[in-house]
């Protein structure tokens, strides 16, 4: 019988697998036997989001999962993420419904903010000018927030959060909130532990959920010669000690830390290998060494979106 993953309690009283699968570059093709191998192995959340224009796909895995009696819908955890298009207040509804229907389900577990920006609102996920420069929207995303609530009130969705939000950030949403943030969701891994922000999070009830924690090495903008963590020296000293790969201890250094981590994968033995964590755990010896790699190694710079008025990492005065 598969593992039952731990879960996180979220601010609402609602509970969240501390372990999911992430499906950004899973291949349409691909990503309809991933999800389902996934969820034979004991995976129960799974990170989408309309960006990543494979909804349809992962749907139709969820779909077989049911009816295969391997799960009831209510076992799983499922994410998608409202894209900066749509963050016109009366534009969000209509997003998450396009994710319910590619998805194929009549609620989502837990709907995000994917990006603090606002981009020009239709059709196109990158709307640019002639020179190839994204056009913005002013929406503010605090507006966006609150158009978010609406969905709990009407059942489509049971949770609400963000994604990609610095502090000052996540502090005007909870400033307006009448529906708190579950999650932040950002970029975590060894290279950039997010610790100053998990600490701000967690001392206001929000949850961190770390994307990339492998290090994103499919990432399209990735140079051969750059340091990878799965090559880390000090992750492999301690992958060779402990008797696992690489890869379960950057997985297993999230959950031991209280931090959702949701690494990607479409081959069967990795997701195997990643969800193959609970039989260990890092000393605090271990993760002081891990956090020591710590040196600001932001991978998903989002530098498309660096001159937006909202861009979380663009404003040196704000750390974290
Ligand atoms: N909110 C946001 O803005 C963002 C959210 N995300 C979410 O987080 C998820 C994870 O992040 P992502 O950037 O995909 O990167 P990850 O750090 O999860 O790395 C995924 C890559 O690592 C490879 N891999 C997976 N398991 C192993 C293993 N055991 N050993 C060696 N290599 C392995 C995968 O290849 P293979 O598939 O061949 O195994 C893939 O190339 C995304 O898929 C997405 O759901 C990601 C970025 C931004
Ligand atoms: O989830 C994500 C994956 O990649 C996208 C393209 O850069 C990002 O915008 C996003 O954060």
């Amino acid at each position: 019988m598969a593992a039952k993953v731990p879960s996180v309690t979220f601010n609402n009283g609602l509970t969240c697998p501390i372990l999911g699968l992430g499906t950004w570059q899973s291949n349409p093709g691909e990503v309809t036997r991933a999800v389902g191998e996934a969820i034979d192995i004991g995976y129960r959340h799974i990170d989408c989001a309309h960006l990543y224009f494979n909804e349809k796909e992962v749907g139709e895995a969820i779909k077989e999962k049911i009816k295969q009696g391997i799960v009831k819908r209510e076992d799983l955890f499922i994410t998608s993420k409202i894209w900066n298009t749509y963050h016109r207040p009366d534009l969000v509804e209509k997003a998450v419904k396009i994710s319910l229907s590619d998805l194929g389900l009549d609620y989502l577990d837990l709907y995000l903010i994917h990006w603090p920006m606002a981009y020009k609102e239709g059709s196109d996920p990158f709307p640019s000018d002639a020179n190839g420069k994204v056009i913005y929207s002013d929406v503010d995303y605090v507006d966006t927030w609150k158009a978010m609530e609406n969905l709990v009130e009407k059942g489509l969705v049971k949770s609400i959060g963000v994604s990609n939000f610095n502090s000052v950030q996540l502090t005007r949403i909870l400033n307006a909130a009448t529906i708190k943030p579950v999650t932040n969701q950002v970029e975590c891994h060894p290279y950039l532990n997010q610790t100053k922000l998990f600490d701000f999070c967690e001392a206001r009830g929000v949850t961190l959920t770390a994307y990339s924690p492998l290090g994103s090495p499919q990432r399209p903008w990735a140079k051969p010669d750059e340091p990878s963590l799965l090559e880390d020296p000090k992750v492999l000293s301690i992958a060779k000690r402990l008797n696992k790969t690489p890869a379960q201890i950057l997985i297993r250094y999230q959950v031991d830390r209280g931090i959702i981590v949701i690494p990607k994968s479409t081959s069967k033995s990795r997701i195997a290998e990643n969800f193959n964590i609970w039989d260990f755990s890092l000393s605090e010896e271990d993760i002081n060494a891990i956090n020591s790699l710590d040196c600001n190694g932001r991978l998903i710079p989002q530098a498309e979106g660096r001159e937006h008025k909202d861009h979380p990492f663009a404003n040196p005065d704000i750390t974290f």
